[in-house]
């Protein structure tokens, strides 16, 4: 089941700037949200905030109601249980000594206590979900010899071992290519719809944006810039603001994503 999840009044502050300011928004259970917005609009930010990565200068952040900084460490470390991020590629060390099943599961331990030897049960997950991401032959083979993509699928298998209710994802199609990048979202698109769980990804490419997304979030300097449909923020003059160009949606894709030349750039 998907996690709730529901932003107010949030500023984030940092060297003395502010860098997230009042932002509003409310995510539902089961929901697949994309976020937006160009290089520094504070997307990353935001994410590791509603990760409980970065505590506010001022605001609130809810999850199923609960309130994720106002929780003693030990509430708060079981809630961020329940959350799968998957931070920017450039933030995780690849050159880590870790076969790809010992990295899947890592999030099989947030699951036992600190040194608590991992059962057979956790084995049996980590096998499931290196097998329904169609990696398990990858399982023995060295984190860091594996390409781009395959990194991606052990790095979201690490997140669902976790049993999450909320999955967070920056910019997982990064330095992928075109394939990988449709790849990587079909996957996550089609994980919400099986289990259920609530998605927040980050995304600079419109052609990993699913068109059956339930929302699409843009940010600009920092505020929250538009929500709402994705056809209806990526043609909005908010977008055009964001990344100064206007785009007009133009015939649908047949394999439901946005793509670039499905929109015509407007003279
Ligand atoms: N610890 C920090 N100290 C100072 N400035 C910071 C800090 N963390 C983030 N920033 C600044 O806040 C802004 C937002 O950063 P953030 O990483 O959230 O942007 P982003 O939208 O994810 O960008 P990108 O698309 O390039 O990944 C940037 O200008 C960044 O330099």
């Amino acid at each position: 089941m998907g996690a709730e999840l529901k932003i107010s009044n949030l500023s984030i502050r940092a060297s003395g700037r502010e860098i997230l300011k009042d932002i509003n928004l409310s995510i539902c259970p089961g929901e697949y949200v994309n976020i937006i917005g160009a290089n520094g609009a504070g997307k990353t930010t935001l994410l590791k905030a509603a990760a409980g990565l970065k505590r506010p200068a001022s605001g609130k952040i809810s999850f199923d109601g609960q309130d994720i900084y106002g929780l003693g460490w030990w509430k708060k470390t079981n809630l961020q249980k329940r959350i799968g991020y998957i931070p920017q590629s450039a933030e995780y060390n690849s050159e880590l000594p870790f076969t790809a099943g010992e990295v899947a599961a890592m999030g099989r331990v947030s699951a036992r206590r600190l040194f608590e030897r991992l059962k057979s049960e956790d084995q049996a997950c980590v096998d499931e979900w290196l097998g329904k991401l169609h990696i398990k032959e990858l399982k023995n083979q060295p984190f860091s010899s594996l390409s781009g993509g395959e990194k991606q699928k052990v790095l979201i298998a690490r997140a669902l071992t976790q049993n999450p209710s909320l999955l967070i994802l920056d910019e997982p199609s990064a330095n992928l290519d075109f394939y990988w990048k449709k790849e990587i979202s079909r996957l996550v698109k089609d994980l919400q719809k099986a289990l259920g769980i609530t998605v927040v990804m980050v995304s600079h490419e419109i052609s990993a944006i699913p068109q059956d997304s339930d929302k699409t979030i843009l940010l600009r300097e920092g505020a929250l810039a538009g929500q709402g449909s994705s056809e209806k923020v990526l043609a909005s003059e908010e977008f055009e603001k964001a990344y100064g160009r206007r785009l007009r949606l133009s015939d649908s894709q047949a394999d439901g994503f946005f793509e670039f030349p499905g929109f015509k750039a407007e003279d």
